[in-house]
């Protein structure tokens, strides 16, 4: 392993990855990847996710493709230097942030969204100019597996590499010094990531779980608020980051919910869902005996199928939940709703505070102001109002958890500032001596008077006038030179960094009070 994380440092050094050009040729190799080998790919997915592939293309291969387009477009833009505002000691001078690619990255994926939790970080690390390691998750090994034939096949290899592997090859690569790591999974081995991190004070973003919170208010379109849950809920079986996790409501509203979520299911699923090609599977048997335990002494108003053999487990609510049952301990990952009863909204952000910080927060009512006031109350990692899951589909909006759901973000413009450093520049001439006295020692009240005036804007009357006599003269200074100039042909040219401003007389009138720091 630190041979090939070698390798790679050695190319990132030489320099190949840097050129705009070849960062955008590679985002064009990536999207031909996808759109030639779809099948492929569309199949590997749906193998390790029970998954059709028309579902497939909706949750991964369009957010990929509108990743690279997004980068395609905007590259130019994002990794060119800012110009930056100065203060008037550096007013002469050029001052401006260059984003520049941190090095080699470590991508670790999840199995859950296998092609777009590995790809679209990568998407950010090869627009930022950095050299990278994606490790897939081995739960979902048909997408590992394609995707560690075709990457070498339209990507420089000696930049971009997959490892697959396990905990064993994990942890043999974390082992390695990375220029930054990003890790979507779970909060524990978010923990492990962090700390073999830390070894090599190599910084990390954490995309990480919870349980998301979903708050339906008395005044509410309930039909449609049960139909966009209902959809964000069981997609992918519930396997989602940001799947609301529990509703929040009076519990007067709580048996319209379930009939309404109930109808829903048939709408999308049909009498029998476990024949719809829409609804997946648990991902292995140790997930589907975990989720199926979340049902023990529970009260199901709806579902509570489950089928071993296919690891099918089916939509499922749970009604009056006690906040304190296992199911309302732990992040669900799975097709099980459980509706818990608050008395008002107060209640409802109380219930979200008294936990940990969530991935997502969803919260729905005709009420605008009662939205804002949730959403000013409370800490998510993202938000979406009146609807689910839809903040990940923008991508001008930073994706990432807070506190124990994560740290850092990404998708888009936040991919590029992810993989970079943005490096502060400022270039100075060596002329101005003069002005640079007020820094050098020996300190005097004077100098400290003078650095005020320049640095905290802290100007009297008197000091003002001279600075705008000493403008003056200095425009007068360039006006004459360049006549001159324009008469008399020379080699150097005249610009505003040359003129020494001011001089500093140790005794020149200080501005200090008593106590020497007023103006
Ligand atoms: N924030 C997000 O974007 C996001 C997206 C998907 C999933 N998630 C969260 O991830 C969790 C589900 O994913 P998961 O953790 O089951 O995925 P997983 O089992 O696929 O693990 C994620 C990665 O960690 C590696 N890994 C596992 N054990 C390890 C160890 N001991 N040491 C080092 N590496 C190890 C795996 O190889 C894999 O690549 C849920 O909590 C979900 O909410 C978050
Ligand atoms: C709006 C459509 C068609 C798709 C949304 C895609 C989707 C569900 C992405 C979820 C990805 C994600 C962050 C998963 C976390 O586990």
């Amino acid at each position: 392993m630190e041979r090939q994380v070698q390798r790679l440092r050695q190319t990132f050094r030489s320099g190949r990855s840097r050129p705009l050009r070849f960062r955008l040729q590679q985002l064009e190799a990536l999207r031909r990847m996808v759109q030639e080998r779809e099948k492929d790919i569309l199949a590997a997915i749906a193998a390790d996710l029970s998954k059709s592939e028309l579902n497939a293309y909706s949750h991964e291969v369009i957010t990929i493709l509108g990743e690279i387009d997004f980068m395609l477009g905007n590259l130019p833009e994002l990794a060119s230097a800012r110009p930056a505002k100065k203060n008037l000691l550096t007013m002469m001078d050029e001052a401006y942030v260059q984003p520049e690619p941190l090095g080699v990255v470590l991508i670790i994926g999840a199995w859950n969204y296998p092609f777009v939790l590995t790809l679209q970080p990568l998407v950010g690390a090869i627009a930022a100019g950095n050299a990278a390691i994606v490790k897939p998750s081995e739960l979902s090994e048909n997408t590992a597996k394609i995707l560690a034939e075709l990457l070498p096949q339209y990507l420089d290899q000696d930049l971009y590499m997959i490892v697959n592997g396990g905990v064993e090859e994990t942890t043999e690569l974390l082992r390695q010094r990375f220029d930054h790591i990003l890790y979507t999974g779970n909060t524990a081995v978010g923990k492990i990531v962090m700390e073999a991190a830390a070894k090599h004070l190599t910084p990390v973003t954490l995309e990480l779980g919870g349980k998301s919170p979903c708050y339906i208010d008395r005044d509410c379109d309930l039909d449609v608020a049960c139909r966009r849950i209902t959809w964000g809920k069981y997609m992918n079986c519930g396997q989602t980051c940001i799947a609301p996790d529990y509703i929040l409501c009076e519990a007067s509203l709580q048996d319209q919910i379930v009939q309404k979520i109930k109808d829903t299911v048939k709408d999308f699923y049909g009498e029998n869902v476990k024949a719809s090609p829409d609804y997946e599977r648990i991902i292995n048997l140790r997930h589907f005996k975990r989720i199926k335990s979340l049902l023990e002494g529970q009260k199901i108003a709806f579902g509570g199928e489950t089928d071993e053999a296919t690891r099918y487990i089916a939509p499922t609510i749970l009604t009056d939940v006690d906040p304190n049952s296992k199911v309302m301990q732990e992040e669900i990952f799975g097709p099980i709703l459980p509706i818990v009863s608050v008395k008002n909204v107060e209640e409802a952000i109380n219930f979200i505070n008294d936990r940990e910080k969530p991935l997502a927060l969803y919260i729905f009512s005709h009420n605008n102001k009662l939205i804002k006031r949730v959403i000013d109350e409370t800490s998510s990692g993202g938000v979406t109002g009146n609807d689910v899951i839809m903040h990940f589909t923008v991508n001008s909006l930073p994706f990432g958890g807070v506190g124990a759901s994560g740290m850092g973000a990404y998708h888009g413009k936040y991919s590029f500032d992810t993989f970079s450093h943005q490096r502060p520049c400022l270039l100075k001439g060596l002329k101005g001596e003069s002005v640079n006295k007020l820094r050098y020692p020996p300190n005097s009240e004077s100098k400290v008077s003078w650095s005020k005036f320049f640095l905290l804007k802290q100007f009297n009357k008197g000091r003002l006038q001279l600075l705008l006599l000493v403008c003056l003269v200095a425009v007068a200074a360039v006006i004459v030179k360049h006549s001159v100039h324009s008469r008399v042909p020379s080699s150097g040219q005249m610009s505003f960094r040359d003129v020494d401003l001011l001089d500093f007389p140790a005794s020149s009138s200080p501005c200090l009070g008593d106590n020497g720091t007023s103006c």
